[in-house]
């Protein structure tokens, strides 16, 4: 495929339409499972695996897209933690904005993000139509179905303190997974859009792996795809 140097397409502009292929980035394998039974075998849509974690995650993505045939979208997609008063245990949480929430330095004062850094920045803005369509068409079909921002952190949260700290860093941030960021910046490089489609498994906070509900969540992703092929 073509890759264009980074910033020929700004991630903010609005796509009426979308053309060419999705690829879909996920990072393990029963994620992977759950997407393609909502495709249907959809030939649009490539399922691809990204591993656990930003850096694989982009390296993967980059992997992908430099094989991809006529790719117009790049979605990173699996099961996430869901913030407090934004999104419960069974929800799909489509991404306004992917957001490397610690991705930066520290300070005395706090927590110095990269745009204040001055090393590019945290967050790459999903094309506010292609985020409000997708959650529209979700939202329509009966699903729970928010849209907000979707954090990426390098370690997943496992103490209220820090979900605080994240949630108050990122104003509405409705979900945190471990990918989003790197797909998103493979993406961007790539002069492509990109979304994040999260289905929530558990509560940001701390941690109770026995209250993860892993198997509602891969369910809700695999309907939340069988719905976004009609409208991506
Ligand atoms: O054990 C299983 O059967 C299983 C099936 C599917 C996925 C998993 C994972 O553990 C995937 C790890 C993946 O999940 C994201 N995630 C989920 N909850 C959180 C969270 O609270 N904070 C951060 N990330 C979360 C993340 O993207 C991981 O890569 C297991």
């Amino acid at each position: 495929m073509d890759l264009k140097p980074h910033g020929l397409i700004s991630q903010s502009e609005s796509y009426s339409e979308l053309n060419g292929n999705v690829l879909v980035m996920v990072s393990v394998e029963a994620e992977r499972e759950a997407v393609l039974r909502g495709l249907q075998g959809n030939s649009r849509f490539e399922v691809r695996l990204a591993g656990v974690g930003m850096a694989l995650a982009a390296a993967n993505t980059a992997f992908a897209l430099a094989a991809a045939d006529n790719c117009g979208l790049v979605i990173s997609a699996g099961i996430a933690g869901g913030f407090a008063g934004q999104a419960a245990i069974g929800d799909i949480v489509v991404a306004t904005d992917i957001v490397a929430a610690d991705l930066g330095a520290e300070s005395p004062d706090g927590f110095l993000p990269l745009d204040e850094l001055g090393f590019g920045s945290c967050r790459v803005p999903v094309p506010a139509a292609l985020a409000a369509r997708a959650a529209a068409a979700l939202q329509a079909a009966g699903m729970p179905a928010k849209a907000g921002p979707v954090l990426t952190v390098a370690t997943a949260t496992g103490t209220a303190e820090t979900a605080l700290r994240h949630a108050a860093l990122v104003p509405g941030a409705a979900a945190e997974g471990m990918e989003g960021y790197g797909v998103a910046a493979a993406a961007q490089q790539a002069g492509l859009p990109a979304m994040e489609v999260r289905a929530v498994s558990n509560a940001v906070g701390p941690r109770d792996k026995a209250a993860w509900r892993i198997k509602d969540a891969l369910n809700a992703l695999e309907q939340a795809f069988a719905i976004l092929t009609e409208v991506l």
